[in-house]
């Protein structure tokens, strides 16, 4: 999956993914009011609702992108509903071709994070059977519990061919907390990139491995730190957009092949039709202004690496 990640990224010249975190406060009114007629004012409605949405914000934009990022406490707020809205989600970017990375930001004890990865990434044995649950293509992980918790996410990728985004330094204000602490003079952020580079090192397809790192836009000063630590993964860059992160932010993310990072923009995306930039498309025209704001993130993005040439 990581050669068809970079394959699609060189294809759309495109380092981004679209983040599908769909509250119901940013779907169009008219979109809630066509569920609500047929569901109701319920948990099935919001869950039509959100789907909707996303399909529509798909539909507008799926030729530019390489991949997606449903965030799944957008939909598991929903309940049961939202949850089969999140399933849908899935499979109707996969039907579109795009490579689909469940942020889910699991981690357990062996036990229980087998289970993750198996609901997620791989397929449950049901008798004589074998079910793929969600299978998105690559999951977030949280690996505070150690390698424990990681390797049972390791070993069915190796078995899928899928792949993981392992948080490494996150984009939220409080992040340092724990994550910039010293040890040994070191930040824990730090000694966390090295394990994805030892976990990678032991996964890699043509030319990246299939264990990447989640490292936060809004730390760009730790992105060029740790893009030499982990030279042959991946980095999910959240914090573009709404959090505050720019295309120059991001530029000592990629590597000198141009590869290796790649950005996600949430609500400066799904929700752009809300940002005065956007209000001329209006609430009916909603996908088109994330087809619009998919442009100029990606020129952004293009014209902080061109100007770094
Ligand atoms: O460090 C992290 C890890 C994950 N996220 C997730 O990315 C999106 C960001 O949404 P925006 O609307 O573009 O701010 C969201 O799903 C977060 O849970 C992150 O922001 N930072």
């Amino acid at each position: 999956m990581i050669n068809k990640l970079t394959e699609k990224i060189r294809k759309t010249h495109a380092p981004i993914c679209v983040g599908l975190d769909p509250m119901l406060s940013y779907v169009p009114k008219q979109v809630q009011e066509t569920a609500f007629k047929e569901y109701g004012e319920t948990l099935e409605g919001a869950a039509e609702a959100i789907w909707q949405f996303n399909k529509a914000i798909i539909d507008a934009t799926y030729d530019l992108i390489p991949a997606v990022k449903p965030q799944i406490a957008m939909y598991e707020q929903f309940g049961i509903p939202g949850l089969v809205a999140f399933k849908k989600t899935v499979d109707y970017c996969k039907e579109k071709d795009l490579v689909v990375i469940g942020d889910i930001k699991r981690g357990d004890i062996g036990s229980t994070s087998s289970a993750y990865a198996v609901g997620h990434l791989g397929k449950v044995q049901v008798g004589t059977k074998e079910y793929a649950g969600f299978d998105e293509d690559f999951a977030t992980v949280n690996p505070y519990l150690g390698s424990d918790g990681v390797n049972p996410f390791i070993d069915i990728c190796k078995k899928e061919k899928k792949g993981l985004f392992i948080l490494v330094k996150t984009s939220n204000p409080s992040s340092g907390e724990f994550q910039d602490q010293l040890i040994n003079g070191r930040p824990l952020y730090e000694l966390v990139g090295e394990k994805v580079a030892q976990w990678g090192a032991d996964c890699m397809g043509d030319e990246y491995s299939y264990i990447g790192a989640v490292v936060g836009a809004t730390y760009p000063e730790m992105g060029k730190v740790l893009r030499k630590i982990m030279p042959k993964s991946y980095i999910l860059v959240p914090g573009y957009g709404a959090q505050g992160g720019k295309g120059k932010d991001l530029v000592h993310f990629f590597n000198e092949d141009g590869l290796g990072a790649v950005v996600n923009s949430s609500r400066g995306i799904i929700a752009a039709y809300k940002q005065e930039q956007y209000a001329e498309f209006g609430e009916a025209n909603f996908a088109d202004a994330s087809r619009k704001a998919v442009e100029t993130m990606v020129a952004d993005i293009d014209g902080a690496l061109t100007a770094l040439k």
